[in-house]
């Protein structure tokens, strides 16, 4: 990229959402990484002021890749490669709570994963470099406290007045089937308010890049806890899911240019840096080959 086009803020689109074409568009990256390519060419658009955005379809452009086989490292290093210091993605999720209706916004600020460890869901394994990174608060939370009053704004007198709910928990399970109604019900009772397939490894992964993450879901179904209704079915979710792609695309646009600006500021100093002491390998038995695959997207690793 030339160095006067940084893409600062980077932008993962789910189910439905699968591209933002109400930006201005500028070019398509095809971009290999060391841990493979993404799940679709990145698509660099321009907000009104210059500002450039980068966007990644987590599941590909005609959705052809599962939430298990969604190659988050190859996606993550390269937004981290091209620039991009801030990612807002966004998912279809499944709600827990009554509260949540199908057509509400979640921003959740805690995540329990039940994911089956079959996913890639770090940069430094099989590699003899050992890394730890702080997970405790999953998401940015300097960008949540950012964009959930933006995501407000635009919600305000839309039709059917979707709610954004904020403070919540999502369960990640591993899919492809939905869950039964036993799992469903315990993820309440352990506290879960919604539930998708796809936020881990992600937020795992832009921890350990640097990038500050936050996640903005849609809420489609009542999942299975609900004793007398019949659980969720993709026909239920896709029903719900235009109309949240088409809202999630007008949040997008009303909210990107304040996390530029943000970024650009220097004001989301939460995640930069996180990393520089989080190796517990001596620096001297570290292999040349993974100091260079690590430094695509960490400095420390130069
Ligand atoms: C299409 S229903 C299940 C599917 O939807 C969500 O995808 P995404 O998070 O990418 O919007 C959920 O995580 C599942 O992968
Ligand atoms: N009920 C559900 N479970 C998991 N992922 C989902 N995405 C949308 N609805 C979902």
């Amino acid at each position: 990229m030339d160095p006067n086009e940084t893409v600062l803020v980077g932008c993962i689109g789910g189910s439905g959402l699968y591209h933002l074409d109400n930006l201005t568009f500028v070019k398509k990256l095809h971009i290999k990484t060391p841990w493979g390519e993404p799940s679709s060419p990145i698509t660099i658009s321009k907000l009104p002021s210059g500002a450039l955005i980068a966007f990644i379809s987590r599941h590909g452009p005609a959705h052809t890749i599962t939430p298990t086989e969604v190659p988050g490292r190859a996606n993550i290093a390269a937004l981290k490669h091209i620039g991009v210091q801030a990612i807002v993605a966004f998912s279809a999720v499944g709600s827990l709570r009554e509260e949540i209706a199908p057509g509400d916004f979640v921003m959740p600020s805690q995540i329990i994963d039940r994911t089956k460890g079959i996913r890639e869901d770090t940069f430094f394994r099989g590699e003899g470099v050992v890394v730890h990174s702080m997970f405790g608060d999953p998401f940015s939370n300097k960008l949540i406290d950012l964009i959930a009053p933006l995501v407000e704004n635009v919600l305000e007198g839309k039709e059917r007045a979707p709610k954004l709910h904020t403070g919540k928990t999502v369960v990640c399970m591993e899919g492809p089937a939905f869950s039964t109604r036993a799992e469903s019900t315990m993820y309440r009772q352990w506290g879960g308010d919604i539930i998708n397939m796809s936020v881990i490894p992600e937020a795992k992964l832009a921890r350990e890049a640097e990038i500050d993450y936050a996640l903005i879901c849609t809420s489609t179904d009542y999942d299975a806890w609900r004793v007398g209704e019949a659980p969720v079915t993709v026909e239920e979710v896709i029903k719900t899911l235009h109309t949240n792609a088409e809202y999630a695309r007008l949040v997008a646009e009303g909210l990107l240019q304040q996390v530029h600006d943000a970024v650009a500021g220097g004001k989301l100093d939460e995640i930069k840096g996180c990393m520089r002491f989080a190796c517990v390998t001596r620096k001297d038995v570290q292999p040349e080959e993974a100091r260079k695959k690590f430094s695509y997207i960490l400095p420390y690793f130069d």
